[in-house]
């Protein structure tokens, strides 16, 4: 049985169909890509997964529970974690202190503090600082750090909770290409060694084609395509639909030089 389990989702805002009947399967360990033009639905699915909007009909299984309609905050404490395009992290704290916050916050200690952060889970914090390989940039304030180094502590953070899936918002959005090849080498690297699930969106094709283990591509709501980077660069609706995009199907030979799995 797969992890999440996504049984004919919709969702429609006044007259707008974002999201129909759309259905996919993630099982622990793997590293799936929703794909789409703008406008195709993907952040309207992201938040039915993960409670911030309420599908109309389907069902969102996860670990075979019946999480459809439950709220944000219970869904992330059975293990849903979800990082966002925006910043997350505070940037008048270090590297450190966000990640203890997080710490706290898994813990429903944040309202209780009668000592400073700092004095908290500071082994564990700097394991998963360890994990991201930003040990070594702990003490530093987030206000400082390069967007590649923030973008690894808004991951630590994210681990934090012990997610089992992991939604990705554009991981990749804003940075160089050796930057964003090194983020999804760790994800992939977190995916394989924890047996992660993870689903991230991506405006990047050669991120998608260099990274994930799989693809689901929506338009208009719908899920017109689902395989590995072979499958989608060659099928039919998924050509159609990114034609005249300006997006490419075809790899960068330099961007992927040094890349992981594919
Ligand atoms: N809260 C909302 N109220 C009204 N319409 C909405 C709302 N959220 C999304 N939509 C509409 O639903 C459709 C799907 O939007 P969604 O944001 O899910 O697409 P997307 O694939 O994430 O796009 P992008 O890549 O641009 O972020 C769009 O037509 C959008 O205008």
């Amino acid at each position: 049985m797969s992890l999440l389990q996504i049984d004919r989702i919709s969702k429609t805002f006044g007259g707008v169909q974002a999201v129909k009947e759309v259905s996919f399967e993630l099982p622990a360990g793997q590293l799936l890509a929703l794909l789409g033009p703008n406008g195709a639905g993907k952040s309207t699915c992201f938040n039915m997964l993960n409670g911030q909007t309420r599908p109309d009909s389907g069902s969102v299984r996860f670990d075979g529970r019946d999480i459809t309609g439950m709220r944000p905050r219970a869904i992330w404490r059975l293990g849903v974690g979800r990082t966002f395009q925006i910043s997350a992290t505070f940037a008048s704290m270090s590297v450190l202190e966000n990640v203890q916050m997080a710490l706290l916050s898994r813990e429903r200690k944040l309202f209780q503090l009668w000592r400073p952060a700092a004095c908290f889970y500071r082994d564990e914090a700097m394991q998963l600082l360890g994990q991201v390989g930003m040990a070594a940039q702990a003490q530093r304030s987030c206000a400082v750090l390069a967007y590649g180094d923030v973008k690894r502590v808004e991951l630590a953070i994210a681990l934090a909770n012990r997610p089992r899936l992991l939604l990705m918002d554009e991981p990749t959005a804003g940075m160089a290409p050796g930057e964003r090849n090194a983020l999804m080498a760790l994800v992939k690297q977190l995916v394989v060694e924890h047996q992660l699930a993870v689903l991230f969106t991506e405006h990047s094709m050669d991120v998608v084609f260099a990274f994930a283990d799989r693809m689901i591509v929506l338009a208009r709501g719908e899920l017109i395509a689902e395989g590995d980077g072979d499958a989608i660069r060659r099928h039919p609706r998924v050509q159609e639909v990114y034609l005249g995009s300006g997006k490419s199907f075809e790899t960068q030979p330099d961007v992927n030089a040094g890349g992981g799995a594919a």
